[in-house]
């Protein structure tokens, strides 16, 4: 089992203020100890606004290398692209100077792009310093989607990222290709944070905590990792 830690939040606000002062001290200890920080990161509502409060924090970016833990295979300049969403948020004003690994590159599908999107992640900083990681309703993290083609491997295989092709639901939309991290590029931090907000979905956090399948719900590999430490927000 991961070493889970709950907090639940009143607000939006306190879990913001509270997720923004964790990744601050961090980066700034992980680049205390070392010469280097790794943090890697998801799109969604959650972390946007501890995104765009970290943005103007005045550390030495330079040295900050901020990667996806997420990707659907659409052009960066595409509205629904995670590429786009964290240059859009986090990579502005102070942290513009981070290096930024992304997932989407130029193959015609994600299953073409991984190897050299795996090649890209061998020469991040691991274990990574910081996991941002997000969950949708139907109990998918990162983009281990439910019952999708390429979960039995991602959480399975031993390498970083994996190609995904989710089943369509309202929760995917019509983007179905996605690279991912794997179960094993998730267990590869110091310190996963999770992001959980309302009642649909902490009912299935909850659910995800109960002993049953993963591939039904694939946060519970995450949750089952053994010695994960792992911070879960929770906020209305
Ligand atoms: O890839 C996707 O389909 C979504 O981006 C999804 O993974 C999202 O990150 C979570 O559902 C958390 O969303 P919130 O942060 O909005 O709760």
């Amino acid at each position: 089992m991961a070493i889970i830690h709950e907090q639940f939040f009143d607000s939006k606000d306190a879990m913001t203020e509270h997720l923004a002062s964790i990744l601050e001290s961090t980066l700034n200890s992980a680049l205390e100890g070392d010469s280097k920080a790794s943090m890697l990161v998801s799109g969604g509502s959650s972390p946007a606004p501890a995104y765009k409060r970290l943005s103007s924090l005045d550390l030495d970016w330079s040295k900050v290398t901020v990667a996806m833990v997420d990707e659907r295979w659409v052009s960066p300049s595409h509205e629904k692209s995670n590429e786009a969403f964290i240059k859009n948020t986090l990579l502005q004003d102070k942290a513009s100077s981070a290096q930024f690994v992304t997932m989407k590159n130029g193959a015609s599908t994600a299953v073409v792009g991984q190897e050299e999107v795996e090649a890209r992640y061998q020469t991040l900083k691991t274990p990574f310093d910081v996991t941002i990681l997000g969950m949708g309703p139907d109990g998918h993290t990162a983009s281990l989607f439910p019952h999708a083609e390429g979960l039995d491997a991602a959480l399975k295989t031993e390498q970083l990222v994996c190609a995904i092709n989710a089943n369509e639901s309202e929760v995917t939309g019509s983007i179905t290709e996605r690279m991912s991290l794997t179960l094993a590029g998730i267990a590869n931090t110091q310190h996963a944070i999770l992001l959980i907000s309302g009642e649909e979905k902490r009912a299935m956090y909850e659910q995800a905590k109960q002993q049953g399948s993963e591939l039904d719900i694939p946060l519970r590999a995450v949750l089952g990792l053994p010695d994960l430490k792992l911070s879960v927000f929770w906020c209305p």
